[in-house]
């Protein structure tokens, strides 16, 4: 086992049923805490991801001078630096966060000033060659510790560019186009895969203008940023591993309120339907460009049928994938994944470990460089499962122990609360046991 410190014993359960309200999305309220830092103005946001990746994100704005306050609840208020960023006095510590690291360094690849950004041991070993290739294209001056964090930026005055990222990756379209915001000309991101769009909507909500193509994102450099207010929706990454947990009982009905239901990120909906899932959405409304709205999934009478993800689904279904393959052997047909290749340079290598984990509740499953094959129509029995101290295996194997025989362990489990705090409270109140 990894560097595991609590353990959780998940049992099966019967059914899966509630409503539920869920914290802020991830990728929304990064995106917002570091553009109401750089922002004029007091951002106030509602709602706020209690992720522990999103706290390093506030955490890193208030070193660079913006004042932060969280207020009750979910409540986080950001007073921005005008374009202006601070030299901090020591390291950015990033954590455990892909996206804090990644897109930061756009913001700063233009500030005056020297910047060391570090992260924990799983970060340290991403790759930031992804970003430092770009946004030293643009004249930023950025060197990594052997294509990792910790990685120095150097801030310079910036050139537009026109970029292709080389593999989908929201985070480094993200990037290039914060510093395209303070690059003279227009700065343009390509991609071949969508990927999500908070970044553009996100920069738009601050008053920038986007332009946008089927294939691509272009934004003018000196712009000014003002501040939002606004209430982050509900993250689906976090509510696919109910939805999975509803979609595995015949019968269930969970229901959740506020839901983020941008189309970028709402892709598993649609993957649940294809296996046979009832899914309903309603009271669908328009928040800031984001869509937020009221989910309701009950569990298919028949079971899941099977699915292949492949191609563009893979890429917009990434965080959603290690759940997916989890819950593959109480399909019908099974799961087969391909063009997920992205999955071995998350917070873990999530191909491997799935297959590993999967292989330790008694499934059969064939690993390939870029997915997995998962037979379905398995019984898996509870097991010892090494989470790698990764969020998304943790919360996976929690959902595929529910229908296990026996009983599950879940080693390195508080590592949910990077992305998912309430993850086991919620958990438990709503398997029906
Ligand atoms: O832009 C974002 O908010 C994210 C993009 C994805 O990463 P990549 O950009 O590395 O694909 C995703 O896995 C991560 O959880 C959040
Ligand atoms: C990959 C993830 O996040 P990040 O890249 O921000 O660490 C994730 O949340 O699954």
């Amino acid at each position: 086992m990894h560097g595991t410190t609590t353990e959780r014993l998940i049992t099966p359960a019967r059914g899966i049923g509630g409503s539920l309200r869920l914290p802020g999305d991830k990728s929304i309220s990064h995106r917002y805490a570091l553009l109401g830092a750089f922002a004029h103005g007091t951002t106030k946001l509602t709602n706020y991801s209690t992720g522990a990746d999103c706290a390093n994100s506030l955490g890193c704005a208030a070193a660079l001078g913006a004042t932060v306050t969280r207020g009750e609840g979910r409540a986080v208020e950001i007073t921005g630096t005008g374009g202006a960023f601070a030299q901090p006095s020591g390291h950015l510590d990033c954590g455990n966060s892909g996206s804090t690291i990644r897109m930061l360094s756009g913001l700063l690849a233009a500030q005056t000033g020297i910047f060391t950004l570090i992260g924990d041991a799983s970060l340290s070993r991403r790759p930031m060659e992804r970003i430092r290739k770009p946004l030293s294209q643009m004249g930023a001056g950025i060197t990594l510790t052997e294509g990792h964090a910790p990685l120095t930026i150097q801030g310079a005055p910036l050139t537009a560019i026109d970029y292709t990222t080389p593999v989908p990756s929201a985070q480094v379209k993200t990037a290039v186009l914060f510093a395209g915001l303070q690059a003279p000309g227009t700065t343009t991101v390509r991609e071949a895969l969508r990927t999500r769009d908070h970044g553009e909507l996100a920069l738009r909500a601050f008053g920038a203008t986007v332009d946008r193509t089927a294939d691509s994102v272009s934004i003018a450099g000196g712009q000014q940023l003002q501040a939002i207010e606004a209430a982050v929706p509900g993250d689906i990454s976090s509510a696919a591993f109910f939805l999975c947990a509803a979609a595995l009982f015949p019968g269930s009905n969970l229901i959740f309120d506020g839901l983020g239901l941008n189309p970028t990120r709402a892709t598993l909906l649609d993957v649940l339907t294809a296996l046979g899932a009832h899914i309903g959405v309603l009271d669908l409304e328009d928040k800031a460009s984001e869509l937020i709205g009221t989910v309701q999934v009950n569990g298919p009478l028949n079971g899941m049928t099977g699915t292949t993800i492949s191609g563009a689904l893979a890429a917009q279904l990434i965080d959603e994938l290690p759940v997916l393959a989890a819950i593959a052997p109480y399909t019908q047909h099974g799961i087969r994944i391909r063009d997920a290749k992205e999955l071995r340079i998350k917070e873990s290598d999530r191909i491997a470990l799935v297959a590993q984990n999967l292989r330790a509740m008694g499934a059969e499953v064939e690993e390939f460089e870029d997915g997995l094959d998962v037979p379905g129509g398995q019984k898996l029995h509870g097991a010892e499962i090494d989470s790698g101290d990764d969020h998304r295996i943790a919360m996976a194997f929690s959902i595929a122990a529910l229908r296990a025989e026996g009983e599950t362990v879940i080693h390195g489990a508080e590592s949910a609360s990077v992305s998912f705090p309430e993850f086991y409270d919620l958990l438990d109140k709503i398997a029906e046991r």
